[in-house]
């Protein structure tokens, strides 16, 4: 299926000119931003294999949430839009291949046709169904979280992505799917592209220890120092196991760990119990999702550039519709943005961010472990690169397997505007502030593009190469942004 949101395919050969703020209007917006990414596509995960139909308000509409729709569709789910509305039908048993959408408009109008998902993995398609094809672009929660369902449902499929996406690691997720029962086709790399071969018999069926009782669960052994992603994916699917999962990490410690409470408080929203073993180790009982409506919250860490752009201003930006307590992991901006010198307050359900106009041209460097939020590095490493003082970022080794390996890529953007930066082994440190415009080269990567701009609010002639690329998970960034600046509302 042709996709409306760019593919790097269709990268502009124009670099947009990164709007330059000036001093003489400050910077005073309402920002409402679309929402979060993670929980979008957890929500359409969970939604397509649920026991009804259900809709999410708010979904992010992105090349990410598009992909991850894209790749439940052969699998049997359909969605409608309506407005900020979204319509998810759950799969049917075995895949609806060629779907008709007016299906999920009937279906509405009739139950029965929206009949729930077996638990049963041997109730999926049946053996010897052609394979689906997947299509993970460069989405980390496609890539990761659908391979292990597709087992789970034992739905035979071939997963390719971009040409970066081979790049990124894939291994544990392979090694997953392989510990689930089902046979994967990698041929030794590793990564993408590879198929999924469910085991005739249903794959992912643990056995029942001695044909008694409830079926053990499956237990998983991987290490996911690379990327939490890895954790969450067996975890998502886990609960169609006719046992459950234990998926036991296993290595240096696990970054982004927010994400992984995201992933257990989704599933226990979904009506899924799990157990967090405090050890490294986490259960997912086996069941079937209870459909619900949802509200999907802002993208906390897309936020991020425009209370950036406040910071590093002296200006304001309010986000609406903060939340008040969630697991995404761009809630540290909360904390981080002072250490910048900014004012973060709540005023409602607004998070506002106010930089001192004083001090925004001799911001203080920070010294900061973001292995928390790792997503956010890009944006604080752009605040640094405009910052007086040096600045460290650690505990985030992993982002070398993140869109583009992001450590080399702002050291070497950074050094290109007249910056001086250094890659350290987990992180990166940089001891001199960019001063020069230049083209700034984005690596098809969403969060080097948005970086980029906040550079260029205060350095003029940033030309950012492949804007479009923020399409991943924001496409209307440049309208945004120049909203933001001519003093538009949300
Ligand atoms: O599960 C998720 O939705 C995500 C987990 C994190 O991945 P890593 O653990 O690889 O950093 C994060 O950086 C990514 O943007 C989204
Ligand atoms: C790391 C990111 O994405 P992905 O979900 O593709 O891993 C990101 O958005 O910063």
């Amino acid at each position: 299926m042709t996709s409306a949101f760019p593919s790097p395919a269709d990268a502009p050969e124009e670099h947009w000119p990164a709007p330059v703020h000036e001093p003489s209007v400050p910077i005073d917006a309402r920002v409402r931003v679309p929402g979060s990414k993670s929980l979008t596509n957890r929500y359409l995960l969970l939604a397509a294999i649920a026991d009804g139909p259900s809709e999410l308000t708010g979904a992010l509409e992105s090349r990410d949430s598009r992909l991850m729709m894209d790749a439940l569709e052969p699998l049997g789910a359909s969605f409608v839009h309506d407005g900020d509305r979204l319509r998810v039908l759950p799969l049917q048993r075995g895949p609806r291949v060629d779907a008709d959408p007016m299906d999920a408009v009937r279906a509405d109008a009739d139950p029965v046709d929206a009949a729930p998902v077996s638990a049963d993995p041997a109730d999926a398609a049946p053996a010897g169904a052609a394979p689906v094809d997947i299509d993970t672009g460069l989405a980390g929660t496609v890539m990761r979280f659908v391979p292990p369902l597709v087992a789970a449902l034992g739905v035979p499929a071939r997963f390719d992505g971009d040409p970066h996406a081979r790049r990124r690691p894939m291994g544990p997720v392979i090694e997953a799917v392989r510990q689930l029962g089902a046979e994967v086709d990698d041929e030794g790399r590793g990564a993408l592209p590879f198929a999924v071969r469910p085991a005739a018999s249903g794959s992912g069926r643990p056995q029942t220890p001695g044909g008694e009782g409830s079926p053990a669960p499956a237990v998983v052994e991987i290490d996911a120092s690379g990327s939490s992603q890895f954790l969450s994916a067996v975890l998502l699917s886990g609960c169609l196991l006719p046992g459950g999962v234990r998926v036991r990490h296993r290595g240096e410690s696990v970054p982004s760990l927010p994400h992984v409470r995201m992933t257990l408080e989704v599933l226990a929203e979904y009506g899924i119990r799990t157990e967090d073993h405090g050890d490294g180790s986490w259960t997912v009982l086996p069941g079937v999702p209870r459909a619900h409506d949802v509200v999907v919250e802002p993208d906390l860490s897309n936020a991020g550039p425009f209370v950036a752009a406040a910071v590093v201003t002296g200006g304001s930006v309010a986000i609406p519709d903060w939340p008040e307590s969630t697991t995404q992991g761009g809630d540290h901006w909360r904390e981080i943005l002072p250490r910048f010198g900014a004012e973060v307050r709540r005023d409602g359900a607004d998070l506002v961010v106010t930089g001192d106009p004083e001090a925004a041209s001799a911001l203080p460097g920070i010294d900061i472990d973001l292995s928390e939020a790792g997503e956010l590095a890009p944006t604080v490493a752009a605040i640094a690169a405009l910052a007086s003082g040096p600045s460290r970022l650690t505990g985030i080794a992993h982002l070398r397997g993140h869109e583009t390996d992001r450590l080399k890529a702002l050291v070497t953007e950074i050094e290109r505007l007249g910056g001086a930066a250094r890659e350290l082994p987990d992180g990166l440190e940089i001891t001199r502030a960019v001063g020069t415009g230049g083209v700034f080269r984005t690596y098809d990567d969403h969060r080097m593009a948005t970086a980029a701009a906040v550079i260029g609010l205060r350095v003029p002639g940033v030309e950012v190469e492949n804007i479009a690329t923020t399409a991943k998970t924001l496409p209307d960034f440049p309208e945004m942004w120049t909203r933001m600046l001519t003093g538009g509302g949300a």
